[in-house]
């Protein structure tokens, strides 16, 4: 067994001493070593891309910036006048979970689990086999349910001004069902992710109902949930649902600073992640040229002060505590909030290629640092990192850090999937912090 890479060899300044290797992990017999991986459900999509002009929008009853569900009848004339036109630019697979795995496969050079539909008889040149020759080869799509029929379409459209427009033709993609849905792959996972789009399918369609059962399973087998919010107007809808939603099953949030919004009415991206924490335990909070916000929960006893400069905000100060880890707030005898922020990698991209993805990107380095947790834990159990249950490896500011980069790359590239993981030489990131 290979173990899985760690979340960057940040040796210098990484607050909590790995230097050199573990010794205790070296130690232990290639056989020995128990994997982490990461599991989640998605509506199996590909993306196809083609720019378009804001008539093209309304002729098609489609909202700019939205995700919006068409018709089958409606999709087929979209997608004839796309390629009557010759406007299509990119087909890729697609998905923001089937993205996220994949990222995540990528930069841990490690397993990850996807549940979802598969068309059983795969032609060779179709849009299913595109998404899975696109997918890597670190994601596990053995546990796929076959559908007779096809995957979805996601018509990714690209106005003049950049804003994106998506129209998500289903196909079968919501056809998944609860039985397909496995309990033991559940429970050994270091984390179960899902999306807010998953939840939207017709009545009669299973999917939501296979989403529940997983949430059912990560609780019976106490495996934290994350959440990633898809667009602020799946949330706008009915944000108090959404806050339940949230109280009742997710420990862990991922969201952009609109959906931020439209859950917590407020557009400060501080003070909607300040907010959330009342429902979840781990809030990450991008707000594109801003860069991103963390918070979350640690021990009062364990709380590290940092040692960056102390940052103004709506909360005065609000980075003191970030070098500490995050932590469930029922794992917490006296929990005290610890939030983080970082401004984009060496001041953003000098040209954006597609910021398709980048929230996603961020995702899978904060899923990469919880998968190295609990990797960590399962082979060294008796290290004095895991005298508390914390739910990442890293500090909140090393977790911001690396979310970030990983936005970076996305930024720097055209897909919203990696087609590569970090360099190499990316030994520290401080220095190449700093090099450019
Ligand atoms: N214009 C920009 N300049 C610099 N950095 C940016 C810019 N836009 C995005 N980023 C970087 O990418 C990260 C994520 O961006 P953003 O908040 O746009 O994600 P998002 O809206 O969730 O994206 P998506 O939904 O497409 O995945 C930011 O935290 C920042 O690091
Ligand atoms: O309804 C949906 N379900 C699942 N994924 C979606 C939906 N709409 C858009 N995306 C996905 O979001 C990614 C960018 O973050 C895109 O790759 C697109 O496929």
């Amino acid at each position: 067994m290979v173990a899985m890479k760690f979340p960057g060899q940040r040796k210098s300044k990484h607050y909590f001493p790995v230097n050199a290797r573990d010794p205790l992990l070296q130690m232990a017999q290639p056989g020995d070593i128990d994997t982490a991986y990461i599991v989640g459900i998605d509506q199996t999509l590909v993306d196809i891309e083609a720019s378009v002009d804001a008539s093209f929008i309304d002729r098609y009853g489609l909202s700019l910036g939205h995700s919006l569900v068409i018709e089958d009848d409606v999709a087929e004339a979209l997608y004839r006048e796309l390629t009557d036109k010759k406007l299509i630019t990119h087909e890729f697979a697609g998905g923001t979970i089937g993205n996220t795995l994949h990222n995540y496969s990528v930069l841990a050079d490690d397993r990850s689990v996807l549940l979802g539909v598969m068309c059983r008889d795969v032609r060779i040149g179709s849009y299913a086999y595109r998404y899975l020759c696109n997918t890597s080869s670190r994601t596990d799509l053995n546990y796929l349910q076959g559908v007779d029929g096809p995957i979805g379409r996601c018509f990714t459209l690209i106005s003049d001004n950049g804003e994106r427009t998506f129209a998500i033709s289903p196909g079968m993609m919501n056809q998944l069902r609860p039985e397909s849905i496995p309990e033991d792959v559940i429970a050994g996972a270091s984390a179960l992710v899902l999306t807010a789009y998953l939840v939207r399918c017709k009545p009669g369609e299973p999917m939501r109902e296979a989403t529940m059962q997983a949430i059912e399973y990560a609780k019976k087998h106490n495996v934290p949930v994350v959440l990633t919010l898809g667009t602020r107007y799946v949330i706008a809808d009915d944000p108090q649902w959404w806050r339940d939603f949230l109280r009742d099953h997710i420990s862990i949030v991922a969201m952009n600073e609109e959906e931020g919004q439209a859950l917590t009415g407020f557009a400060d991206p501080l003070a909607a992640a300040d907010k959330a924490l009342e429902w979840v335990d781990l809030v990450l909070c991008t707000a594109g040229p801003v860069g991103l916000y963390m918070a979350s929960y640690t021990e009062e006893n364990g709380k590290r002060k940092t040692q960056h400069p102390l940052l103004p905000g709506v909360i005065p100060e609000f980075n003191l505590y970030e070098f500490s880890r995050a932590m469930r707030r029922a794992d917490c005898q006296t929990p005290v909030k610890i939030y983080s922020h970082i401004a984009p990698y060496m001041g953003g991209p000098e040209r954006i290629m597609n910021t398709n993805g980048a929230g996603d990107g961020a995702l899978s380095a904060l899923l990469h640092d919880i998968a190295a947790n609990g990797y960590h834990r399962t082979n060294v159990p008796n290290s004095s990192k895991h005298q508390r249950i914390y739910l990442t490896y890293s500090s909140l500011a090393q977790v911001c850090k690396y979310a970030n980069r990983v936005s970076y790359q996305v930024l720097n590239q055209h897909s919203p999937r990696l087609t590569r993981g970090l360099p190499e030489r990316e030994d520290s990131l401080e220095e190449s912090y700093w090099e450019r």
